[in-house]
């Protein structure tokens, strides 16, 4: 292995421990925590993992956390309920609604009733549109503590190739508009993308977000590139990213472990807009951006 390690859990640990020393100051000026929803329907084993860690590392910024669990068969008008509730609530400043959700529930409709100024996710549309038209809005947590990780050990990103694999709503697409703000030049693969690792050997940055264990090989990229593995995959063999670890390292500048890279990043991330949140809701102005 010749490339570098992008080591995304002291990243977010730093960030974290940013977040927590902000936290008094907003205790003092608003008279209470910021305090953070999570909801979570069904009872997923991998969801309730990350529910679990969200609520610990919350608390550990000293921000307060209100854990909802629900039944697999919830009727969607209870949680819709639930959300409308949590909207209404002052001492909740961010909801996020584990996804997936049951089959039987419309995502889009639970999303969509979350208030803008509580969705810490990023996931509603008006916060989707500000992110691609430039106001200021909530950023998905995944794809912001990505350009979190790229910002960090590139520095300015203006005028780099960048390829995004993927195009879901809450990683690729989102990940393709802050890359495009940065003044990147942008690509946005996906399954239907004809000959994909043409794109690949032209960029300085690429981002996986795939949901296929393995996907990216090392004789796609160009040497030295910047890897960032979004990938969460089980398998037999643990938990494994996106790209071919082994080979990809063996070519890249600098890549992402998983487990240790952009998965700890998300919750980081996630923390730093429920403190954003906090203050734009309590109307207290924010002493230093983070
Ligand atoms: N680390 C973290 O915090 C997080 C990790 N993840 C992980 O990131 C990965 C992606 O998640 P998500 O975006 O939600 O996944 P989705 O399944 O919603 O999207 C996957 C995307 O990959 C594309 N794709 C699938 N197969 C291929 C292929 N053979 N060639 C090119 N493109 C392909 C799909 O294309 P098409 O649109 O044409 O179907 C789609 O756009 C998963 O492993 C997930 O577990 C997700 C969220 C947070
Ligand atoms: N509304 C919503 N928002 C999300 O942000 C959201 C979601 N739903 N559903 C599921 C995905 C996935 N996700 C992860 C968060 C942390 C790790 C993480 O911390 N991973 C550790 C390892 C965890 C482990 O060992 O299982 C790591 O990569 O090092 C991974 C994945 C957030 N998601």
């Amino acid at each position: 292995m010749s490339a570098e390690l992008i080591d995304g859990k002291a990243f977010a640990a730093g960030l974290r421990a940013r977040i927590a020393e902000q936290v008094p100051a907003f205790r003092a000026a608003a008279g209470r925590a910021p305090g953070l929803a999570v909801v979570l329907v069904g009872e997923d084993p991998a969801s309730a993992v990350y529910v679990r860690s969200k609520g610990r590392m919350t608390r550990e910024a000293g921000m307060e956390s209100f854990e909802h669990k629900l039944p697999a068969d919830t009727p969607q008008d209870d949680l819709v309920a639930l959300v409308d509730r949590l909207n209404a609530d002052p001492a909740v400043d961010g909801i996020l609604v584990q996804l997936p959700l049951p089959r039987h529930i419309d995502e889009q409709a639970v999303l969509t009733r979350i208030s803008p100024d509580k969705d810490v996710d990023g996931f509603h549309p008006v916060n989707a549109g500000r992110l691609v038209t430039g106001l200021e809005g909530f950023v998905p947590c995944t794809p912001l503590g990505c350009l979190m990780l790229l910002e960090d050990r590139l520095g300015d990103l203006s005028g780099l190739d960048a390829v995004v694999i993927g195009r879901s709503n809450i990683v690729g697409k989102p990940m393709a508009a802050l890359l495009t703000a940065k003044s990147c030049t942008v690509t946005l693969v996906h399954s239907r993308t004809r000959n994909l690792p043409h794109y690949l050997a032209h960029a300085d940055i690429v981002v996986a977000a795939v949901g296929r264990p393995h996907f990216v090989q090392g004789d796609w990229l160009k040497p030295g590139a910047t890897v960032i593995d979004v990938g969460i995959n089980r398998t037999d063999a643990g938990l494994v990213g996106d790209v071919d670890f082994d080979s990809a390292a063996s070519v890249a500048g600098s890549i992402t472990p998983v487990p240790g890279g952009v998965g700890p990043m998300t919750i980081a991330v996630l923390l730093r807009n429920t403190l954003v949140a906090a203050h734009r809701n309590a109307g207290v102005p924010l002493a230093a951006d983070i």
